[in-house]
């Protein structure tokens, strides 16, 4: 895939042909250094912009030939998103904030509810139900963002720069909760990172380089180190 951002007469080639195969259930980090088109591809994989030229397979679905009102439905139903800033909305609490996917999603309110309580216990704050973003940590803010990126199950999973705002350890909470998503949920996801601690744990990783893949690499990941740590005496 192509993707052009057009200022004037000056056109900027941000992902200069990008072919990128994800197999359901797989973790992958995308690495690069700024600039080189990691949000931008996320963002096309995300539907949230299109390729200029190119196409998107979810399945037979091509993404890049629904129409609006389709595209929303479709991102709505199938790809969660977590930012580095959360994007809570200040006045709502984390159970209406977890909730609102699901009611844009036309769910019922109370299975709505049901579904977000069930998906903030799964990220560890039952007992937040009620606290609006700001009586919560920065961690547990982006556990919200989490589980509100999940209640509507979404087949993947899109993070950027999920715990780039966050100090080491709860850093490294966030990312164990990735973890667990991938291994128990069987989730696909896909994470932007500068941090290279995380992506080394990631079974695959692959880097960007001024608009391109330059490298798409498979190992072990945090299981192998599990595995390996396991045996150690
Ligand atoms: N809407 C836009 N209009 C014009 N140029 C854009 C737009 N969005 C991104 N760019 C440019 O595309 C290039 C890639 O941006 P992108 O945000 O994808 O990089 P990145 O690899 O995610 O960087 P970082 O690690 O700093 O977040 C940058 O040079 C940026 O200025």
């Amino acid at each position: 895939m192509v993707k052009e951002f057009t200022h004037g007469a000056q056109v900027l080639q941000v992902l200069r042909g990008v072919d990128l195969t994800l197999e359901p259930g797989e973790m992958v980090t995308i690495i690069g250094a700024s600039g080189a088109g990691k949000s931008t591809l996320l963002h096309c994989l995300g539907t949230l912009d299109l390729p200029t030229r190119g196409s998107i397979f979810f399945g037979d679905t091509d993404i890049t030939r629904l129409s609006p009102p389709e595209l929303a439905s479709f991102r709505n139903q199938t790809i969660g998103f977590v930012f580095q800033f959360h994007h809570l909305l200040a006045e709502f609490t984390a159970l209406e904030n977890a909730m609102m996917p699901a009611l844009i999603g036309r769910v019922a309110v109370k299975e709505a509810r049901e579904r977000a309580g069930e998906m903030l216990k799964a990220v560890g704050l039952s007992h937040r139900l009620n606290h609006r973003p700001g009586e919560l940590s920065g961690g547990e803010q982006q556990r919200v963002a989490i589980a509100r990126a999940l209640v509507m199950q979404p087949a993947l999973l899109l993070a950027d720069e999920p715990t780039g705002n966050l100090d080491t350890r709860t850093s490294d909470e966030v990312h164990d909760l990735l973890f667990r998503l991938n291994d128990e949920r069987k989730m696909t996801l896909l994470i932007v990172t500068h941090n290279m601690e995380l992506a080394r744990q990631v079974p695959r990783r692959i880097r960007m380089e001024d608009g391109r893949l330059v490298d798409d690499q498979r190992g072990p990941g945090r299981a192998g180190d599990e595995r390996s740590a396991a045996k150690a005496p």
